[in-house]
């Protein structure tokens, strides 16, 4: 990732806090990934419901243990991991960005048994979130001050597959005042364009929400 990545100015990001980079340890990324493969198996598995109430049981002890260590935006590590799939977010998809700078962004990574949508793909909603997602971090790498998506128009091209590495990569095309008008690809390893999508971020003025 280039030096001057991400080094906009702070008073403009609208009402946002600012984030910065979170240093974590490797238990952060061990329990994140526990995590998702408990959301992958809470979606594809049937135990009985003696099982089903112990479970419960184990994780509502879990969220006890959690809900003690609250803290507001900004603050906690999930989101702001750049070197974890999904920056450590359990919402973002577990892809791993490889080329962050002003030229675009890179990630890469797979959709999980968490994501499945029907007949073993993706769910439809999952790619906006993964496009959406990518946008932030191209508007950031450019320099742009955080905005957000006005619009966001996605191509379905082909059926977008679980547990299979994918790519997805983008960039600014154009900057008209306020708009930021940007693009990506999503493509499997070898070159077929699963679905594009473009927006418009628009960058909010001091204060707004
Ligand atoms: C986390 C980082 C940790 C550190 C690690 C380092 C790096 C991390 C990297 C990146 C960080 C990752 C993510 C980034 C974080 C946050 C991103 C947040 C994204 C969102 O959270 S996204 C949520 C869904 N999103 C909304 O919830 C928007 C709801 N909405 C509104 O808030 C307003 O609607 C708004 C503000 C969009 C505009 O409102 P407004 O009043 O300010 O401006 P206005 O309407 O005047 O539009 C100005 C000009 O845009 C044109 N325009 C507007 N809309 C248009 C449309 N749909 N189509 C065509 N043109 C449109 C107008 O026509 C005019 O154009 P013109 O000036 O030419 O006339």
């Amino acid at each position: 990732m280039s030096e001057e990545a991400g080094q906009d100015e702070y008073e403009h990001h609208g009402g946002f806090p600012k984030y910065v980079p979170a240093d974590v340890g490797p238990e952060f990324g061990r329990l994140v990934e526990a995590l998702r493969t408990l959301q992958d198996l809470a979606v594809s598995t049937a135990p009985s419901p003696e099982v089903t109430l112990d479970l419960a049981e184990r994780v509502e002890a879990i969220n006890d243990v959690l809900k003690t260590f609250q803290v507001p935006e900004g603050q906690p590590p999930a989101g702001r991991v750049m070197t974890l799939p999904g920056r450590g977010s359990l919402l973002m998809l577990p892809w791993t960005v490889e080329k962050f700078d002003a030229e675009g962004v890179r990630s890469r990574g797979v959709f999980r048994r968490f994501h499945l949508g029907g007949n073993g793909a993706a769910h439809g909603g999952t790619l906006p979130l993964l496009f959406d997602d990518m946008f932030g971090m191209i508007q950031h790498a450019y320099g742009r001050p955080i905005s957000r998506t006005a619009y966001l128009h996605i191509n379905y091209r082909k059926i977008t597959p679980l547990d299979t590495e994918l790519v997805i990569e983008g960039s600014v095309d154009r900057v008209e005042g306020r708009k930021t008008f940007i693009s990506a690809v999503l493509k499997d390893t070898e070159g077929n364009v699963l679905a594009d999508c473009d927006a418009l971020m628009v960058q909010l003025l001091k204060g707004q929400p």
